[in-house]
């Protein structure tokens, strides 16, 4: 099994600035200075735990690009690009497009790598130089929509890299999973009516965006159906999850027999995560891992390409991190994960009744998929 790993120290240089999570200190507002929740730290420690753990003996090293204007504009419009373009040039930087997703002087060239990153780890899966991969890129991409960065995104990586072997490749029907726990409205927005691009969000209820990612939101004209959204309650834990994945997500690529199955891989509903209220642990994401890799066997000789998302707690996320690269590559030995026992120990994290309920609603929405 030849596993793909993306990563670049750039990517520890976006810089979201001193905001106190999400706002800019402001002492009238009682706002204390301390660091965005979208920095460096959790993926440059998901990085060391995979070198420290020897994980990295496992992989097949990858490194990024810039993606060009042209990758960019399949996804996003002229005037996206040209406003980021235009902020990245101010002597502190700029924002892209809600406030809330500050980056530095020159931000942009480390927003093309992030995508320029995913689109060579897809690209390699692609062409079969690796079985499957993982890129570690910042920033995220999912809430970026076609018009505007969101939610600490400025490019939609993921999107912009299935666009891309698209075109350079022909790859037809391609698959998407979110597994972070924000809904992937940006994903779901720019295959809105597409057919061949099944995109399946599995995320916190009205997390954010608070307005999306409803079970009835199921994609429009040609495209209907291959919207899929299971917007699980606060405190869902493996066993939701899982069950998600075995009652929606399984059976649902099974009908669309795809090509190619990207994740949109964040791990902010580990279960000590800041910004939501699921109850993961490192052992839940490896299994979801390894359903993944079953079901990429079975449909596409094994395609699975993973894009970096969301997840902020850096004690925590490096061990989710590293599980999902150890299923993906194969490791027969895993590190321990110590925190299992405590986070992975707690009641209710079997699938409860009204979990249960929500895949209920889902379930009869796959017989739309063709
Ligand atoms: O991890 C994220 C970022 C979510 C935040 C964006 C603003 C408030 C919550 N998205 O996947
Ligand atoms: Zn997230």
């Amino acid at each position: 099994m030849a596993t793909g790993y993306l990563y670049h120290e750039l990517f520890g240089w976006h810089d979201t600035g001193t905001n106190a999570g999400l706002f800019p200190a402001d002492h009238r507002a009682g706002i204390q200075p301390f660091q965005h929740f979208e920095n460096a730290e959790t993926k440059r420690r998901i990085h060391e735990l995979v070198v420290v753990s020897g994980t990295i003996d496992h992989l097949t090293r990858l490194e990024p690009r810039k993606a060009s204007d042209e990758e960019i504009l399949a996804v996003h419009t002229e005037e996206h690009l040209a406003r980021i373009k235009a902020e990245s040039e101010q002597p502190k930087g700029g924002d892209s497009g809600d406030g809330l997703s500050p980056f530095g002087p020159g931000g942009i060239e480390i927003g093309r790598l992030a995508a320029g990153g995913m689109i060579e780890a897809t690209t390699a899966v692609v062409e079969g130089r690796v079985d499957n991969a993982y890129a570690l890129i910042r920033p995220p991409g999912h809430h970026a929509e076609p018009e505007t960065g969101r939610g600490f995104c400025m490019f939609a990586n993921l999107a912009i890299a299935a666009r891309a072997v698209r075109r350079t490749h022909g790859v037809e029907r391609i698959a998407v999973l979110d597994w972070d726990v924000h809904h992937g409205n940006g994903t779901q927005k720019v295959f809105w009516e597409d057919p061949n691009t099944l995109t399946i969000s599995l995320h916190q209820d009205r997390v954010f965006p608070p307005d999306s990612g409803f079970v009835t939101e199921r994609g429009e004209g040609a495209g209907f159906g291959y919207a899929v959204n299971v917007p699980l309650p606060p405190g869902t834990g493996g066993g939701g999850y899982l069950s998600a994945i075995d009652r929606v997500v399984a059976p649902a690529i099974d009908r669309f027999r795809p090509d190619l199955i990207l994740v949109a891989s964040g791990f902010d509903a580990n279960a000590t995560d800041p910004l939501s209220r699921q109850a993961l642990t490192s052992s839940d994401y490896r299994a979801m891992t390894e359903r993944l890799l079953d079901l990429a066997a079975t449909h596409c000789e094994g395609r699975l390409a993973m894009s970096h998302e969301g997840g902020y707690n850096p004690v925590y996320v490096p061990f989710c991190g590293l599980a999902v690269i150890e299923a993906l590559a194969g490791v027969t030995e895993p590190l321990t994960d110590p925190y299992e026992p405590i986070f992975g120990g707690m009641a209710g994290l079997e699938l409860q009744p009204h979990q249960s309920a929500v895949l209920d609603q889902v379930v009869p929405f796959i017989d739309d998929i063709h």
